[in-house]
């Protein structure tokens, strides 16, 4: 049998100070291919916190990480960031693209870390990533030329600059307006029932995670619930 995308096993974040502070406690999760899933609880229940341990940004007190069936525990730092940068894409609730650099060379910065593509070929990659996502005409402009919308869409294109087969999304509608917060949902979308790709989003928008194909909750720290509300396009076999 193959291994999940993400195994999560016992994860456990316990900030330290005089009051320690229980981020996530105890998580056993498996995120497979073709996943479609929320994160959802209430304020300062975890899910940040989850998501960034699943992304390999933060280290668990105790438990374990596996992607791909790899146990990433012992990675130095240098490991980690390359498994994220192979394995992962990230989009967050503000952006964070680079104001000095034109949309095509923020698509590029993930590449350029990787170092697998010639420059030619980072920028068509760029250019065609742009263009799927429908910024055809802006990839030489800089991000604040762009309405909230479109710099959402940017940040979607980098996180898959090096065709991961998992993105980790932290609120990615948050920031947005309802139509442009529905064309990133229809993204995402995409990227799961078109690509294949895993999509984990951390969301307060109730309507959004209803349409998502699973569901997990959390109340301080720990899911209370882990409910599919579809079968994965991957789960369905064709007759
Ligand atoms: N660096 C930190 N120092 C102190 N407390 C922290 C830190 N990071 C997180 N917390 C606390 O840990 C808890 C979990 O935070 P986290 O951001 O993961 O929750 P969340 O469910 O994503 O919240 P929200 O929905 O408000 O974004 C919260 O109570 C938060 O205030």
């Amino acid at each position: 049998m193959t291994a999940p995308l993400v195994e999560a096993r016992k994860l456990t974040r316990i900030l330290d100070g005089i009051v320690p502070v229980t981020l996530v406690a105890d998580v056993d999760l498996n995120l497979g291919k073709g996943e479609f899933v929320a994160i959802t609880g209430p304020s300062g229940s975890g899910k940040s916190s989850l998501l960034y341990l699943l992304g390999l940004l933060d280290v668990p007190t105790s438990g374990q990480v596996f992607i791909n069936g790899g146990d990433t525990t012992d990675l130095d730092d240098d490991a980690r960031a390359a498994v994220r940068l192979a394995t992962l894409g990230f989009v967050f609730q503000f952006h964070f693209l680079l104001p000095e650099f034109t949309l095509e060379q923020n698509v590029m910065l993930p590449m350029r870390a990787l170092g697998r593509l010639p420059m030619a070929q980072m920028r068509e990659r760029a250019r065609g990533l742009l263009e799927s996502l429908g910024l055809k005409d802006h990839v030489t402009k800089r991000p604040d030329q762009l309405s909230g919308g479109q710099r959402q869409r940017v940040a979607v294109a980098r996180a898959l600059a090096n065709d991961p087969p998992l993105i980790l999304a932290d609120e990615p509608t948050g920031s947005l307006d309802t139509k442009s917060s529905e064309q990133v949902f229809q993204i995402l979308r995409d990227l799961v029932d078109k690509d294949g790709r895993t999509v984990v989003a951390v969301t307060h928008a109730m309507e959004l995670a209803e349409r998502m194909d699973r569901r997990i909750h959390l109340v301080d720290g720990r899911i209370t619930e882990d409910r599919q509300q579809v079968l994965p396009a991957a789960a369905i076999i064709p007759s």
